[in-house]
């Protein structure tokens, strides 16, 4: 495994003007994410968890470049974030795909955008649809395709630019639990596949230690980090979860999302 730092957040802290409800005209002050670090190894599989509103996707937001920095920086290979970028691909909840376009065209989006010749899009889409399990749905649209199907694109669409770095917020949030399984399969194949850095924020605690090889633990809002935790697991086939060793790893991340300051946070 690589040690050369990919990402490294430094007390970043970002708060945003809130409505005072009970003055008008009166904004308040509101710390979503407060004096946070951490860093993110080359290459490395990082799963982000934390109570609802503990600031999570404001953190891939502030790594995206979509928003900046109250205090403290975010870096990646040592230059401070100044915008978003193609080195950074993004994966909401939702699909976030053009109904206009069909899978191949989603796809080739991506490519457009990194200004690959158009000579080249076909075979690299073909690349990037045959990546994903989908070659045989290239010219359905969006809304002929399943839910799975649909992430599947944008996260297709997404390693299409060739980002270093992939950014996924839930990705899966919105999938019944047997597509949810085989997404997640599929990833840590396509993560081996590409070496890419991958940040995912989950709200389930098997998904991060099944995904991550670790585990950052949020605490509450305003979000700092609580404990970051190993997954040294040997296999990640899909019985792993029954595997002592997780059951291990879930209890200790369970506990650390129940102590008493989560008490009244909605997980
Ligand atoms: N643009 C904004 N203006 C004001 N407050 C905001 C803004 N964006 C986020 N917040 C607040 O910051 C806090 C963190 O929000 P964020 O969406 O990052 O949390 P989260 O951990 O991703 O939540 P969830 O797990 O529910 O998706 C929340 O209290 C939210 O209301």
């Amino acid at each position: 495994m690589t040690t050369v730092e990919k990402i490294r957040f430094e007390r970043v802290t970002k708060s945003f003007a809130v409505r005072d409800a009970n003055k008008k005209g009166v904004s308040n002050e509101y710390t979503a994410v407060q004096d946070l670090s951490f860093t993110v190894r080359e290459g490395e599989f990082i799963t982000l968890v934390g109570p609802s509103g503990c600031g999570k996707s404001t953190l891939l937001d502030l790594t995206g470049g979509l928003t900046t920095p109250t205090r403290g920086r975010i870096l990646i290979d040592g230059k401070e974030i100044a915008g978003p970028g193609l080195d950074r691909g993004i994966v909401f909840q939702q699909y976030a795909l053009f109904p206009w376009k069909t899978a191949r065209g989603n796809i080739e989006f991506g490519l457009e955008a990194k200004g690959i010749p158009k000579r080249e899009w076909k075979e690299k889409a073909n690349y990037y649809l045959n990546l994903v399990g989908l070659s045989q749905f290239a010219d359905r649209y969006p809304h002929e395709l399943s839910g799975g199907m649909k992430q599947r694109i944008a996260i297709a669409r997404s390693l299409a630019f060739n980002p270093d770095v992939l950014l996924m917020d839930e990705p899966y949030a919105a999938l019944d639990a047997q597509t949810r399984e085989s997404l997640q399969s599929e990833l840590l194949r396509i993560w081996k596949q590409t070496k890419k850095t991958i940040i995912f924020i989950t709200h389930s605690i098997d998904e991060a230690i099944y995904l991550g090889e670790r585990v950052v633990v949020l605490t509450g809002g305003p979000g700092q980090v609580k404990e970051i935790v190993d997954v040294p697991l040997k296999s990640r086939d899909a019985d792993v979860r029954s595997h002592p060793d997780f059951v291990k790893i879930r209890q200790k991340v369970w506990n650390l999302l129940h102590e008493p300051e989560y008490i009244g946070a909605n997980i």
